[in-house]
C-alpha cells in the first residue's frame, strides 16, 4: 500500500552523522594542547522529498556531515572552545546549503588534563583525571539568523561525607526511611545552562570556558560547603547562585542521582556501627534518587 493512500503527514524530519569522534591537536612551539570531542550534526530543511519521493537529490549526505565537522576541526583555532566550534560548523551549513534552514550540532568534549612530571606542566603529556565531561548543544536557523547555545557538564562524581540531613519528609503508611541529621551525600552532575543571546555577534562575545568554570566552581563549592537540608535545596542554591552570578544565562538545569551510601548492620558481628559511630557503609549501586529542577529569569535579561 502506498504511503500516500494513508491519512498521514511527515510531521518533523532531522538527520545527519552522530558519533563523529576527533582529536585536535595545536602545536605551538615546544607546547601543544589537545582537545577531544565527539560531535553530531543534524540538518533540516527542504528535504521532506527524500523521505516521501525517494528523491535524494535534496541530501546533503551523513558523510558530508562528517567530512564538514573535520574540515572545519582542521581550519578553526576554536576546536577547545566548543561553543564556539559549533557554531562555526552551523554557520557554514547554512552558507553551504540553500535548502537548508536548521543546523543542530551537540558536542561532548572528553577530558584530558596536562601531566605534571616533577611538579611541572608537561608539554605534550595528558592523563583522563575522570569521567567528567563538557557539553554544548547549538542550533542556528536560517529564518532570523537565530542561535540557541546551551552548555553542560555531565559525569562530574563528589561525596561528602558529612553536612548532609534528611528529615521532616511527608509520612504515610508507606514510609519506611528513618529520618536523619548526619549522612553520606554522593551524586554524579549533570548540568545544562541556556544562553540568553540569539544572533551570532553577541554570542561570539560570551566567554564560554570562563562561565563554564565558574558554574562548575559553583556547583562544587556549594556542594561542599552547603549544610544539605536535601538534594532538592542544595541544587536550587546551586541553581539561583549561577543566575545571579552571570547575567548571560537565561535559565540553569540540573539532574542529580541521589547515589545513595547506606550504614552497614554489624550489629552480629558485635560491632556498633549505627548513629554517630557509623564508619562502615554500603555504596548501593542501584537505585538512585532522581532530583531534577530547572530555574530561570521572570523576565530575560538582555547580553
Ligand atoms: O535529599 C533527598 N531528597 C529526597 O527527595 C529523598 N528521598 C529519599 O528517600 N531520600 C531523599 N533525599
Amino acid at each position: 500500500m502506498s504511503a500516500n493512500n494513508q491519512n498521514v503527514y511527515l510531521k518533523a524530519t532531522r538527520y545527519g552523522k552522530d558519533l563523529v569522534r576527533l582529536m585536535r591537536v595545536y602545536r605551538e612551539g615546544q607546547t601543544q594542547r589537545c582537545t577531544e570531542l565527539t560531535v553530531r550534526l543534524l540538518l533540516d530543511g527542504a528535504i521532506e522529498s527524500s523521505y516521501t519521493h525517494a528523491d535524494n537529490s535534496v541530501v546533503v549526505t551523513t558523510d558530508t556531515c562528517k567530512n564538514t565537522v573535520n574540515m572545519i576541526a582542521k581550519r578553526s583555532p576554536n576546536v577547545d572552545n566548543i561553543e564556539l566550534f559549533a557554531q562555526e560548523i552551523t554557520e557554514h551549513v547554512l552558507k553551504q546549503y540553500a535548502h537548508i534552514s536548521h543546523a543542530y550540532v551537540d558536542i561532548i568534549k572528553h577530558k584530558w588534563s596536562r601531566l605534571n612530571v616533577d611538579g611541572k606542566p608537561h608539554p605534550h603529556s595528558f592523563v583522563r583525571d575522570g569521567e567528567e565531561v563538557q557539553t554544548c548543544s547549538v542550533v542556528q536557523e536560517r529564518a532570523g539568523n537565530k542561535i540557541t547555545v546551551k552548555s553542560g557538564l555531565k559525569n562530574l562524581l563528589v561525596l561528602k561525607t558529612t553536612g548532609s540531613a534528611f528529615h521532616g519528609f511527608y509520612k504515610d503508611q508507606y514510609t519506611t526511611l528513618t529520618e536523619t541529621w548526619d549522612r553520606i551525600f554522593s551524586t554524579s552532575v549533570d548540568c545544562e545552562w541556556v544562553f540568553v543571546a540569539h544572533d551570532a555577534n553577541t554570542l561570539r562575545r560570551v566567554n564560554f570556558p570562563a562561565i563554564h568554570d565558574s558554574v562548575k566552581k559553583i556547583t562544587t563549592d556549594t556542594f561542599a560547603t552547603d549544610d544539605s537540608a536535601s538534594v532538592q535545596a542544595t541544587m536550587y542554591l546551586m541553581q539561583t547562585q549561577a543566575l545571579a552570578k552571570h547575567a548571560e544565562i537565561a535559565e540553569i538545569s540540573y539532574a542529580l542521582p541521589n547515589k545513595h551510601y547506606v550504614g552497614m548492620d554489624l550489629s552480629k558481628l558485635g560491632l556498633e556501627n549505627s548513629g554517630k559511630n557509623t564508619e562502615i557503609y554500603y555504596p548501593q549501586a542501584d537505585p538512585s534518587g532522581l532530583i531534577t529542577a530547572t530555574v530561570a529569569r521572570k523576565s530575560s535579561s538582555k547580553l
